[in-house]
């Protein structure tokens, strides 16, 4: 998936690179659902599935089941905002616990749990939220969890350009507990390190520490 990140600032302010604080517009690059052929389409898997998407119990189904993937595959758009770092804060900001939702892409089913999310600020520090709405641009897709890890790290040192970037994934895959092998309670670790979190071995002793994750 692409993002699209663009400078909001009202025209004719100087676009000074150090002026508190900036903005940036988040806009996902995903393709629209189209909730009419999704409608028809799970009226068809019911069929498929030996039941009646005109009875009573299931006429309505079709459009809500739609809309409901249609929702949890569409991130919120959001600003990015950033501030300078004039107090040269150059210790670990980390985020604990940010709710992750996302869909398997193999079995179209939900995996769940939470996001750790940490970085060595440079000149900018970003607003906190932020963590967990970059968690949300790539947890609202199909997934494999590996690959939203990576793609949340990646992108926080590509806009953020931090001196290290750490996010760590834990989360149940309902493909995992309802279905195949059955191993309900079982959670899924994945993290990518980046920069100085990655290179020094403190930094990346003390991220995984503060993250409650033992290594
Ligand atoms: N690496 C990775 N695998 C995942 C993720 N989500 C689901 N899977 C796995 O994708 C694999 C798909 O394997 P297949 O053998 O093609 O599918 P399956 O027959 O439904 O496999 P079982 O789940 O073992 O019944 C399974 O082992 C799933 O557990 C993920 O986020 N990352
Ligand atoms: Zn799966």
């Amino acid at each position: 998936m692409s993002t699209e990140v663009s400078d909001v600032r009202p025209a004719g302010r100087a676009a000074r690179p150090d002026s508190p604080p900036r903005r940036l517009q988040v806009v996902h690059g995903r393709g629209v659902v189209d909730v009419a052929a999704a409608r028809r389409a799970v009226a068809d898997l019911l069929v498929a599935l030996g039941k009646d998407p005109a009875s009573e119990h299931l006429a309505d189904t079709p459009q809500r089941v739609a809309h409901a993937y249609a929702e949890m595959l569409t991130p919120r758009e959001f600003d990015l905002t950033t501030f300078p770092n004039d107090e040269g804060y150059d210790e670990l900001v980390l985020v604990r616990g940010i709710p992750v939702q996302s869909l398997c892409e193999h079995h179209l089913l939900p995996f769940h749990g939470v996001a750790h999310v940490g970085y060595l600020p440079g000149e900018r520090i970003l607003g906190l939220s932020k963590l967990a709405r970059v968690v949300e641009l790539f947890a609202r897709d199909f997934q494999v969890q590996e690959r939203l890890t990576r793609q949340v790290a990646d992108w926080l040192r590509e806009h953020l350009v931090p001196r290290g970037v750490g996010v760590v994934v834990e989360a149940e895959h309902m493909c995992m507990s309802l279905r195949g092998v059955r191993a309900p309670g079982s959670r899924t670790v994945t993290s990518t390190l980046h920069g100085l979190l990655r290179e020094d071995a403190r930094s990346r002793q003390e991220f995984f520490a503060l993250a409650g994750v033992n290594r």
